[in-house]
């Protein structure tokens, strides 16, 4: 895709931002060591199986022929149902919903957190794609249940869009994690003395991806409760595996790579099982070359900073390249003078395993010593591009096939922007000073800010788009023949439930709406 695009920006970040600098560290971080469990100490639970079996549950409830439910987080509203025993929902879901945004919701987080545990614990990549929306009440029931025959397992599967082959494919790919717990099932794992309660795992590697399930299936060494348990009725992964005469499992038994590849692709099918009315993104793929929170500050002395990250994906730090800024104006136009530097060190490295291990560098705009680069503001900038110098002293021009990288100088926070203390004396107020081009004539200036909103009863949460907006400001000292200014306060309880604290500018022009990058009220100066 091409920059900017502030959804897909949003989910190549989650996606590709792992680990080491600027890390977006709520998905693998949770996720590392593998049989990591954020709550409490059961043996063999963990996040990853967790979060696995989560999007399962909230897919499974798909119907194929009316193209309803599918993952749509409607599992939120379902977690009292028998069919979704146990808390493993309640745990993925109160850690998944802390990342949502108003461009990624918790069904995006959930299938986030299925496809970053799956490929994190071994698993093989999945193709991700993004734009699943949240549902917001509970859908029809029908995940399967280990009492259930054979065929009810198999017609449940067919509903859901799998046939019998996918339906033993995707069971065992699944019970490649984690395992039936004693609270959960009572009846089909026995709780031993002296311990509270007990996960009996199905096969003998819980919380990584190989083919143990099915091997130690044909084997006839497995351990897995709803193989060997002691009551029959709810053995139902021995039921679903002998069904074809133990043929599948046992081909995943003999060739591991090929468990790898049937799970690679019905991973991402049920993934991407969603209610018809909704349109998925294309398959995100990490930007080569990726701009991050890219600013202009009206600095109201005829010059305008330009701040922000770039990422250079796929790029050892033993070759960092020096990296120079080229921007062109407001008119199109570009001239030697506008250029700047791009500033790194060796600590603005990060790692992400993405079809092996890849290492990203990071770079600011503007030497490291003030973090931005200045423009004249009587000829504004339109887009940026770079010139990346690498090692054997060959230049690259990175401008996204020659759209360059686009910027709009219409609309930025004015650095006359500041906190107070608020007269409560415990909260504060921002005075937001906003530049706006007095050529634009905007018909409405605002702030948009995101705010978390929770079901107490459910859990269930979303986010709303909450908005104040500016007036023209009645004082114009700090303006000039090139922009005005516009301003609003922002009480600190405006934000008290903003799942970020981030605000950002957007203006209606004509039928135009412009919005800038987000800020956070707390790195403004003090009034
Ligand atoms: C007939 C179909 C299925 C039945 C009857 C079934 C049944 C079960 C049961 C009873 C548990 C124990 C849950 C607990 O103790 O909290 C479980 C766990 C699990 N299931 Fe399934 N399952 C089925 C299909 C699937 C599929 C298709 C997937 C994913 C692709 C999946 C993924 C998981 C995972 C990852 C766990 C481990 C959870 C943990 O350890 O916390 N299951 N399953």
């Amino acid at each position: 895709y091409t920059w900017p695009n502030p959804q897909l920006d949003e989910l190549e970040s989650l996606l590709f931002d792992q680990q080491g600098y600027n890390e977006r560290g709520i998905l693998v971080g949770a996720l590392n060591p593998c049989d990591r469990f954020n709550f409490g100490d059961t043996v063999n639970r963990s996040n990853v199986a967790d979060w696995i079996r989560t999007a399962y549950h909230d897919m499974a409830t798909h119907n194929a022929e009316d193209g309803t439910g599918g993952l749509d987080a409607s599992i939120q509203f379902e977690q009292d149902r028998p069919e979704n025993a146990g808390n493993g929902f309640f745990n993925a879901l109160r850690h998944l919903q802390l990342g949502i945004s108003r461009y990624v919701g918790v069904a995006d987080f959930i299938a986030l957190g299925a496809k970053t545990a799956f490929e994190q614990c071994d698993g093989p990549t999945i193709p991700f794609r993004g734009g699943r929306v949240d549902a917001t009440e509970a859908g029809p029931p029908g995940v399967p249940q280990p009492q259930e025959s054979l065929d009810s397992h198999i017609s449940s599967f067919a509903r859901q869009g799998f046939n019998q082959t996918e339906m033993i494919t995707l069971v065992a790919c699944g019970h490649s994690f984690g395992g039936v717990q004693h609270s959960a099932f009572p009846d089909t794992v026995p709780l031993p003395a002296d311990v509270d309660d007990v996960s009996q795992t199905f096969d003998s590697t819980p919380f990584n991806f190989d083919n143990n399930v099915a091997l130690e299936y044909v084997h006839g060494t497995t351990n897995n409760p709803l193989v060997v348990g002691h009551n029959d009725t709810t053995n139902s992964d021995k039921r679903i595996f002998g069904s074809d005469g133990n043929a599948t499992i046992s081909g995943f038994a003999a060739d591991s790579d090929s468990f790898r590849t049937a799970c690679q692709s019905l991973f991402a099918r049920m993934l991407d099982t969603v209610p018809s009315t909704v349109q998925l993104t294309e398959v995100i793929e990490p930007l080569p070359v990726k701009p991050q929170d890219i600013a202009l500050l009206y600095m109201g002395d005829g010059t305008l900073r330009l701040s922000g990250q770039v990422r250079f994906w796929n790029v050892a730090e033993s070759n960092a390249p020096s990296v120079k800024l080229i921007w062109a104006d407001r008119e199109g136009k570009t001239d030697s003078s506008y250029t700047g530097v791009l500033g790194h060190n060796d600590q603005m490295v990060a790692s992400v395993l993405y079809n092996g291990n890849v290492s990203a560098l990071w770079y600011n705009i503007g030497p490291l010593s003030t973090n931005f680069t200045v423009v004249n503001e009587t000829v504004g900038i339109s887009k940026f591009w770079f010139e990346v110098s690498g090692g054997d002293s060959s230049i690259k021009t990175e401008h996204q096939n020659g759209v360059g990288f686009p910027i709009q100088d219409t609309v930025m926070l004015a650095n006359s922007s500041c906190t107070a203390p608020a007269p409560d004396g415990l909260s504060s107020i921002a005075h937001i000073q906003i530049a706006v081009r007095a050529d634009a004539h905007p018909s409405r200036v605002w702030l948009e800010y995101d705010l978390f909103n929770g079901d107490a009863g459910s859990g269930a949460t979303w986010i709303t788009v909450n908005t104040t907006d500016a007036q023209l400001a009645t004082n114009q000292t700090q303006a000039d023949s090139i922009y005005e200014l516009w301003s609003v306060d922002l009480p600190s309880s405006a934000l008290a439930s903003s799942n970020t604290r981030k605000v950002n500018i957007a203006a209606e022009i004509g039928s135009l709406k412009i919005t800038t990058t987000s800020f956070s009220t707390s790195t403004l100066a003090h009034c």
